[in-house]
């Protein structure tokens, strides 16, 4: 209901401006009822954020959204960095990611669990950043899809230099298998906003996917 989803939305906020310091990144999750079945907000919100905390910190729009080219140019006068479009959203990605480079921000491309890492293949030398959904689009607090870390493997050995991000039930118990396949960018939701030590649980993560980025270059 209308309460409890404005209670987790002030709270998930309130996390972040708390630990903003900490996280890399700030994430935010755009969904509209249709690609997905859950809403959460749009640019207006994303302006205010911006607004709110201030020049610095990165915005990666998680657009889980149906025809996503709709909303480049407003999200991009938001003060959005970064535009991550879903795969199975769009029948022109290549267009899409040519309109999001034009309006100055950098592009994500993500993949649901149904979607081959092959159909990804061809988009990731014109990407910033891939991102492999380890659970199904829409909602925290979901378990998270082991079975989806070959995408991630197969993703780092062919392309070293991508950003490759994992999102959904991701945490203290399965970050070690997210870094040990090549993933250096990571969402997490509820194991960071339901812990009574946000921070620490943030550092915890960080570390993990540093000293596996460091081993690899490494073994290199
Ligand atoms: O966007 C998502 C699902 O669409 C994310 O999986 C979610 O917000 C991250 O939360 P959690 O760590 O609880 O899975």
């Amino acid at each position: 209901n209308i309460a409890s989803r404005i209670n987790q939305i002030s709270k998930t906020l309130q996390c972040l401006l708390c630990v903003g310091l900490e996280a890399l990144l700030t994430l935010c999750l755009i969904t509209d009822m249709h690609f997905v079945p859950n809403i959460t907000f749009g640019h207006p919100m994303v302006e205010r954020l911006r607004r709110c905390i201030g020049p610095d910190p990165f915005f990666d729009m998680h657009m889980m959204v149906s025809r996503p080219e709709q909303w480049v140019k407003p999200m991009a006068a938001a003060g959005a960095n970064q535009y991550t479009f879903h795969l199975e959203a769009t029948t022109n990605p290549g267009s899409l990611i040519k309109e999001i480079r034009e309006s100055g921000m950098k592009v994500g491309l993500a993949i649901k669990p149904g979607t081959t890492v092959e159909e990804l293949a061809p988009w990731a030398g014109q990407i910033d950043m891939a991102l492999v959904m380890t659970v199904e689009p829409g909602f925290g607090g979901q378990k998270f899809m082991e079975d989806m870390m070959p995408k991630v493997s197969w993703l780092r050995s062919q392309f070293p230099s991508l950003d490759i991000e994992v999102d959904g039930g991701v945490g203290p118990d399965s970050i070690y298998r997210c870094a040990e396949a090549g993933a250096n960018m990571i969402v997490s939701g509820s194991a960071v906003v339901s812990s009574d030590d946000p921070r620490s649980v943030i550092a915890l993560l960080k570390n993990v996917v540093m000293e596996a980025i460091q081993k690899r270059s490494l073994d290199r």
